[in-house]
């Protein structure tokens, strides 16, 4: 079977596009084994795109993390999958599926973006204590489960510690969420790093997580209701802005899509 290892923003993936109907996996047991990194092919997750209808052009997308669980919203995920349906299909534009929430997808010069569905925000959600200082966690959904704290210094958190702590806490079982910690830069832009959920580490960018990032920092007057920069540990910002029909709905993130090798599954 035919993949692409592609990443958005240092969020890495296998992309399997309309594989066989004949090829029908487990795909839980897949994602553990492809996403293994000594003795796979290595990625933060395994996404499967299915073609649905060329015009309107729209795909249905399932994404499963490293440790085989399923991922309701992967906002990087899909963003993978708008570039390879842009370079498949020569889409523009199109709908993406994924657990049953249609997403809008852009592909614009060198950026691709998809949009993430706002939920519930709960102001101090979590609390716990990190390096000897009481923090506070806000809680918003972006299609799936986030919590964001405000710090001083992201480069001072012990992310996996902390993300790992948070995680687990008995307040959020049993689904658990992802953990963000954030810090404000100058005008419009933030610096996150993300403990990510079902890969069970610190992952490079997410895109849900910016936009969860983004709707607390709005929330708490760190930035203004429009384009954010987010600064991630890829290098590779992602830009979190609201959608103009339902600014206070849906979000857009967008950044680049980098398709590293393609290859055949043994
Ligand atoms: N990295 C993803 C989010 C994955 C979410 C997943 N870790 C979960 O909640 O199960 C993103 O770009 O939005």
């Amino acid at each position: 079977m035919r993949f692409r290892k592609i990443h958005g923003a240092g969020n890495d993936f296998i992309l399997l596009s309309d594989p066989e109907p004949g090829s029908q996996k487990d795909w839980p047991k897949e994602a553990e084994r492809l996403c293994a990194r000594r003795t796979g092919v290595g990625a933060d997750g395994l996404v499967i795109s299915s073609l649905i209808s060329k015009a309107p052009a729209l795909l249905e997308v399932e994404c499963f993390n490293a440790d085989g669980s399923i991922a309701t919203m992967c906002g990087n995920a899909l963003r993978c999958t708008a570039w390879a349906a842009h370079r498949d299909h020569g889409f523009g534009e199109m709908s993406l599926r994924m657990a049953g929430v249609t997403h809008e997808a852009l592909v614009k010069d060198d950026s691709i973006w998809v949009t993430a569905e706002v939920g519930v925000i709960q102001p101090r959600r979590v609390h716990t204590v990190i390096h000897g200082k009481p923090t506070w966690f806000d809680s918003a959904h972006t299609g799936t489960e986030h919590v964001v704290a405000v710090v001083d210094d992201v480069e001072a958190i012990d992310a996996v510690m902390v993300g790992r702590l948070v995680r687990h806490h008995a307040d959020l079982a049993p689904l658990g969420t992802n953990v963000n910690f954030v810090q404000a830069l100058g005008n419009q832009a933030l610096k996150i790093r993300t403990y990510e959920r079902g890969v069970e580490e610190e992952t490079l960018s997410c895109g849900s997580g910016a936009v969860a990032a983004v709707v607390i920092a709005t929330m708490r007057g760190l930035v203004a209701p429009r384009a954010v920069t987010v600064h991630n540990r890829a290098g590779e910002p992602l830009t979190v802005r609201p959608h103009s029909n339902r600014p206070h709905r849906t979000q857009w993130v967008g950044g680049p899509v980098t398709n590293t090798f393609e290859g055949v599954l043994a």
